[in-house]
């Protein structure tokens, strides 16, 4: 039984072959490698001229399609050389929006996370109406206009908590819970509030912000009064705490996103499915407690944590978690994806691959 059927798009001539489709797995095969893989299949003297291998073959970019080209390399989880040929095509063509905007996508991907946020950067100072670098740097100057890079002192005054440690081992493989609440009840009222005003306004609550696994949920740099409220409690109480617990220096914390999510048991979106964040810290902020049901579930634990108005879990990105479904009522929280500057590092980093996530079939949250 075929499972592919080939419709050519013009008569094909007699003396022409017919079309066939090969396999060649090609993520992680040289040039070479795939050379030899077509020749045993079409034929010692088969020459392959696709864009990719006719790149390789080259040694070089001039003429290649270097975003398109990347885009296939990012799918293959070939971070590496996505990244150099999007540099490429940026220092080709300084205003190419979409290729910064792919770049710090690749980057991220390696989790090189400030050379990510300096490419939309730089991307969106040379490219200025490109509408999604544009999106994202104002993201970026929101979180960091008053706010964690102010953070002073480190982590004394760091309110203290409770930790339990997952599987694997090291001092980042944990989660924390705070021991008494960060946040007043009337922060908390007003922070929902505020979103829920917001969301009313603006045509409802977003659902499609994250690719995988989405939240319905408010960004928090899109509400001023929420954005202040934020940033200015980062500065004072979260950063301490998490450079205390994740030792970290405070003023290398950034924010990557944070949204305030609701999850509704009649109707919308009552949990949020296993996953791990786009971050290197992550942060879910409790906001009420009308609902039963509900928590941060830890895979590790096997269990959720669900602690008082105010409290704040806290734990590793790549930690295994999820929204514990909520059975009545509504549910609110903060949830913040953060990561930590390297300011000098990163400028002397090799273009080499370092520890890659692969961007399809992931579960990380977009
Ligand atoms: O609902 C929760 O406590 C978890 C939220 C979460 O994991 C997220 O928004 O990424
Ligand atoms: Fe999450």
């Amino acid at each position: 039984m075929p499972r592919a059927r080939l419709v050519p798009l013009r008569p094909l001539a007699a003396a022409e072959e017919p079309p066939s489709l090969a396999w060649v797995p090609t993520a992680n095969a040289s040039l070479e490698e795939r050379a030899a893989a077509l020749r045993a299949r079409f034929g010692a003297s088969f020459a392959c001229a696709c864009e990719r291998c006719s790149y390789e073959a080259r040694g070089g970019s001039v003429g290649a399609p270097l975003v398109a080209l990347a885009r296939d390399a990012m799918e293959d989880g070939r971070l590496a050389a996505a990244t150099a040929m999007l540099r490429a095509r940026v220092s080709a063509c300084r205003t190419d929006g979409d290729a910064w905007m792919l770049l710090g996508t690749a980057l991220l991907g390696s989790e090189r996370w400030t050379a990510a946020h300096e490419a939309w950067r730089a991307g969106a100072e040379l490219a200025p109406h490109h509408a999604l670098l544009g999106r994202q740097c104002r993201k970026d100057r929101s979180y960091r206009a008053d706010g964690v890079a102010a953070a002073a002192g480190g982590a004394e005054g760091a309110a203290p908590c409770e930790v339990h440690a997952l599987a694997g081992g090291g001092p980042a493989c944990k989660v924390v819970v705070s021991r008494s609440p960060l946040f007043s009840a009337a922060e908390c009222e007003r922070a929902v509030a505020a979103a829920e005003a917001h969301a009313a306004k603006s045509g409802g609550w977003t659902t499609s912000r994250h690719r995988a696994v989405p939240t319905t949920d408010v960004p928090v740099h899109e509400v001023p009064e929420l954005l202040r409220w934020f940033n200015h409690a980062m500065a004072g109480r979260i950063a301490p705490l998490l450079a205390a617990q994740f030792r970290v220096a405070a003023a290398d914390i950034r924010v990557h996103d944070a949204f305030l999510v609701r999850y509704s048991a009649s109707g919308g979106q009552a949990h949020l499915p296993l996953h791990t964040d786009e971050s290197v810290l992550s942060l879910t902020v409790v906001l009420n407690d009308e609902f039963e049901g509900g928590g941060t579930f830890f895979a590790d634990l096997r269990r959720s944590l669900s602690p008082p108005v105010g409290h704040l879990v806290a734990f590793h990105g790549r930690a295994l978690h999820g929204g514990e479904p909520i059975v009545s009522g509504v549910r609110y929280i903060v949830a913040a994806f953060l990561y930590v500057a390297e300011l000098n590092k990163e400028q002397h980093k090799p273009n080499g691959e370092r520890k890659q996530r692969k961007m399809d079939g992931r579960t990380a949250r977009r």
